[in-house]
């Protein structure tokens, strides 16, 4: 049976890995008291003991605003636990699947991002994801980096949950309506992953597997501020009782909403080449809310 390691179960996408890759073979999924990522003598450990056909890396340090005065930290999560699981990998032959965000841009073009273009990070969280990115190519191991963006599901925290929570608690809400992207299910990105090992597992030639990175995001666009009013207006339509009215949620620019790190103007990325070389069609991102939002919103319908 095949080895399957997954970090970070207690994040967001590793909660989800546990139920896509269970398929898969033996799933051996560790958190932050099994081991932690900070300690590389931890991580070579854990990899040894394992022996893992399969290493899936949803751990990271994503605090954006903490991570630009927990600098160490975030460095040690986002780039040298990556580097240090892909030698690992590459020592017993594993693939290594890891995750990376939109804020590896700084979002001044404005077209969707496409895997080659440049990456110039404005953030700390941005520039130690993208020191992580790097780390991984430039070791050796066979890889695939998954870059997606405005992460959200059921299990962990986000910006879908933290909206609805300020709806029962406020009259009225700030959000910002001029950074663009993609808001991207947890359980989605799961999904695509056990696709991608499947097939990768399946292959009578591993080598002749297309590694390397692809951007994994719904399909169009919207706002923070178009994100947050089509969830409350969604929550409303399922029977949430919420008190805030749709149009009590105002648009305000980036500059009226200031934080300590620095976002993209323009999140957006192409997921041509993750389509196109997977044969995958993705789900608009209104259509993938809507599912989320009925396990999030209790009814007495189901
Ligand atoms: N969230 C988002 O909006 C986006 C996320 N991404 C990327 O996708 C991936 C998955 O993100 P997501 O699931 O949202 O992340 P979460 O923040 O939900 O989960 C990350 C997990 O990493 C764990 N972790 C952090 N530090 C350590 C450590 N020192 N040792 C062991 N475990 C540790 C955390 O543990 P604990 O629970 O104990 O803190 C947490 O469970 C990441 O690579 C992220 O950068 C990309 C774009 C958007
Ligand atoms: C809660 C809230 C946020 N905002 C703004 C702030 C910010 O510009 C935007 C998103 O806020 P958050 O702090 O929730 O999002 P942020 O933590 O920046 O989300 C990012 O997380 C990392 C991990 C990623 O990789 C990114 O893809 C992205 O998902 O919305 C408002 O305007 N009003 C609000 O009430
Ligand atoms: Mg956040």
């Amino acid at each position: 049976m095949r080895r399957i390691l997954i970090t970070g179960k207690n994040g967001q996408v590793g909660f989800e890995l546990q139920r896509s890759l269970s398929v898969l073979g033996e799933v051996i999924a560790v958190g932050r008291e099994d081991c932690d990522l900070a300690d590389p003598a931890a991580i070579d450990a854990l990899v040894n003991r394992i022996a893992p056909d399969v290493i899936v890396n949803p751990a990271a340090y994503t605090a954006v605003d903490r991570a630009e005065t927990d600098v160490s930290a975030a460095r040690a999560i986002n780039e040298m636990a990556p580097a240090t699981l892909a030698a690992a990998a590459l020592r017993h032959g594993a693939l290594l699947v890891h995750y990376s965000t939109d804020y590896v841009f700084d979002g001044a073009q404005t077209t969707p991002y496409q895997e080659a273009d440049v990456a110039a990070p404005r953030s700390v969280y941005g520039q130690t994801k993208r020191a992580g990115e790097v780390a991984i190519e430039l070791s050796g191991c066979r890889h695939v980096t998954l870059r997606t963006s405005w992460v959200y599901g059921v299990w962990g925290n986000n910006f879908a949950k933290t909206i609805l929570r300020l709806a029962h608690e406020r009259d009225a809400l700030k959000v910002v309506a001029d950074q663009f992207g993609a808001p991207t299910p947890a359980a989605l990105i799961a999904d695509v992953t056990a696709h991608l090992v499947a097939r990768y597992l399946a292959g009578a030639d591993a080598a002749a597997f297309p590694f390397g990175t692809y951007h994994l995001t719904t399909r169009g666009e919207t706002s923070w501020h178009g994100y947050a009013k089509t969830l409350i207006m969604a929550a409303r339509a399922l029977g949430a009782q919420i008190r805030l009215d749709p149009s009590a949620i105002t648009p305000v620019s980036t500059a009226e909403y200031p934080l300590p790190a620095p976002r993209p103007a323009n999140s957006r990325l192409s997921t041509e080449k993750l389509q196109n070389t997977f044969g995958l069609d993705l789900p608009h991102w209104e259509q993938a809310l809507a599912h989320v939002l009925r396990q999030l919103i209790p009814t007495e319908k189901s």
